[in-house]
């Protein structure tokens, strides 16, 4: 139980009977004695079951996969395609519950198009989805990002390496100017983005879009657990802990009314669940009550805990019909269908978001380019759509599952992944799960070259991915565990190349090199790599891949490649014991 650290020797209690206290009486010295030997032997079980414990994990073979990344980087999505993949049935019974997601997207977005039309837009980035590009405030170099507990030793490492705030990637030949430039210093902005725009929508469609607020408050109902503070919705910009609340904006003052109110400003913040069944429980009971279906459930640690093997009692028809009950959200998105499909549609209304630098889009959640099908009243959602929906994450959650024989895969080994929250005030909760890790899982959504977090609009996306990344590698605990690097959403990246966006105006370093997806993917890569390389304590070897964690035909691929990758170097390693 003791270790060689002089720690544990000063800790030590002394053996048993060498414990006596001053006037002890004979009666209570045999009681003493007999509480001390009765502790000796409850410790020496305890360490018993910790043996057995593990001698059992190496004997069943287990796997823990870490997924780690900043916020919206796709690991919940990484999560979804490990169940799409290797638990395709209990993936297929639970999309019904994505539906409420998918709805809740859908109205986010079509009330962020109605603030954008009514609002003037005189503070910047007041919706969650606009482009940084929009921005025209400030002309210094905004300081440095301030990191949470994780990232501080590296970054102050780095911070002296590169002596205050110089970032670089690669090299910029000695000069001292950071290697990322702010996308809020961008010297190529549009003139007019700081234009106050006022084009309200024609009264008649706002009038009736109008139950579709009805209906954000119904989702938000639905999704947030009871015991959930909905005050938080209400909190805006107050930077605390637990909640969404820490994506501000000028705008979110935190005066706002909620959800349940008039005032836009809780629409700047984010819903977010607790990782886990804990959302989808709800959904479920509300739908159909499952008895014993494990849905809810809460391990002793707290941590909640999803066995996603497919089995218990849920009904195998769930998810396949939708129509077990009324659903009002979507008879109120049906029969606002036409107006939203015009809204969204309108060249006005799009000249408007151009000129707000708000690009739906590319930000998460977007579902506004299949309206029809979505909202018909039968709508059932696919597998992609399913990858799609956003969902912010809060906490930390374990997976566990063993791959379903349908999968084609049968190895009786059983798969725990662990999917954390990744914004900012997120990061110091993953360290207590660095422990007993076989491989990481880091995403780095490299799409944001050109874009802020949205819980700190000082710090460039990318550069953040960077700074995590180098903590990451650099971390002592993890000094053993192979990471794989997944350079992440390289769809939308492809997409802004191919509309014009110079890399090299956001990362000076990238220079005159081509500006397509082929190029800007290999230089990212590279320079992760270097990283990789410089910082990590030990030697190990480098896995990276170009993703597009929504794409189901190009990831298979990859994630049979990381699963194989896992089992070898398990394997490998339990040869070495
Ligand atoms: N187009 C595109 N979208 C992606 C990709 N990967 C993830 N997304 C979308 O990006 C959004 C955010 O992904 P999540 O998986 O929720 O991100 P996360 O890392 O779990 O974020 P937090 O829970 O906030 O830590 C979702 O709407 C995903 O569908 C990708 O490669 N391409
Ligand atoms: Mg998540």
């Amino acid at each position: 139980m003791y270790t060689d650290d002089p720690l544990d020797e000063v800790l030590k209690p002394p053996p048993v009977g060498l414990r006596t206290p001053p006037d002890e009486s004979p009666d209570d010295r045999a009681i003493r004695l007999r509480n001390e030997a009765e502790a000796e032997t409850v410790s020496l079980a305890i360490d018993a079951s910790i043996k057995a414990e593990r001698h059992a994990r190496r004997k069943k073979r287990i796997v823990r996969l870490l997924l780690l990344g900043q916020s919206e980087s796709g690991k919940s999505t990484t999560l979804r395609q490990f169940q799409r993949l290797y638990t395709p049935t209990a993936f297929r019974e639970e999309r019904i519950l994505w539906r409420a997601v998918i709805q809740l997207n859908i109205v986010r977005s079509i009330h962020t198009i109605l603030d954008a039309l009514t609002f003037p837009s005189t503070s910047p980035h007041t919706s969650p989805y606009s482009s940084p590009r929009s921005s025209a405030r400030t002309a210094s170099r905004p300081p440095l990002p301030n990191h949470p507990p994780l990232l501080s030793s590296q970054y102050e490492q780095y911070n002296g390496k590169e002596n205050d705030t110089t970032l670089t990637l690669g090299s910029s030949d000695g000069d001292s100017e950071p290697d990322f430039v702010h996308p809020h210093q961008h010297p190529h902005r549009s003139p007019r983005s700081n234009s106050s725009i006022a084009l309200a929508p024609p009264t008649p469609l706002k009038a009736r879009l109008l139950p579709l607020q009805h209906i954000e408050a119904l989702l938000i109902a639905k999704l947030v657990p009871p015991n959930e503070d909905a005050t938080h919705f209400a909190r805006a910009g107050t930077g605390t802990s637990a909640g969404p609340s820490s994506s501000s904006s000028a705008s979110s003052s935190g005066a706002g009314s909620g959800p349940y109110g008039t005032n836009h400003s809780y629409r700047n913040q984010e819903i977010f669940v607790r990782p886990g069944p804990g959302w989808k429980g709800g959904l479920a009971r509300a739908r159909v009550n499952y008895p014993g279906s494990g849905y809810g459930n809460e391990s002793d640690d707290g941590v909640e805990q999803n066995n996603g093997s497919g089995n218990g009692a849920r009904p195998t028809s769930a998810g396949n019909t939708g129509l077990e009950t009324q659903d009002e959200p979507q008879e109120v998105l049906n029969i606002c269908s036409r107006d939203m499909i015009a809204l969204w549609h309108d060249e006005g209304v799009r000249d408007v978001l151009r000129r707000r630098k708000i690009r739906l889009e590319e930000g998460p959640g977007f579902f506004l380019d299949d309206l029809e099908r979505l909202t018909s009243l039968n709508y059932m959602p696919t597998d992609e759509d399913v990858l799609k929906a956003r969902l912010k994450t809060v906490g930390v959650s374990e997976y566990k599952f063993e791959m379903e024989a349908t999968a084609g895969w049968h190895s009786g080994t059983e798969w725990r992944i662990v999917d954390v929250g990744g914004s900012r005030s997120q990061v110091s909760t993953w360290v207590p799960f660095f422990d007993d890790v076989d491989a990481i899982i880091f995403l780095a959504p490299i799409s944001g070259f050109d874009q802020v977090l949205s819980e700190d609009r000082k710090v460039n996306r990318l550069e953040d991915s960077v700074l995590l990344w180098k903590a990451v590698c650099s971390n002592q605990l993890l000094a053993n565990v192979n990471l794989v690097l997944f350079l992440n959403k390289c769809d939308i990246l492809e997409k802004k190349l191919k509309s014009g966006i110079q890399v090299s105006k956001y990362i000076r370093s990238y220079r005159d090199r081509e500006n397509d997806l082929d190029n800007v993917s290999k230089y990212l890569r590279s320079k992760f790599s270097a990283i990789h390389r410089e910082y990590s304590p030990n030697p190990r070897r480098f896995y990276a891949f170009c993703t597009s964690m929504t794409d189901t035909a190009t990831t298979a691929g990859i994630i049979a490649s990381v699963r194989d990758m896992v089992i070898r170097q398990q394997l490998k390693q339990s040869k070495l014991l």
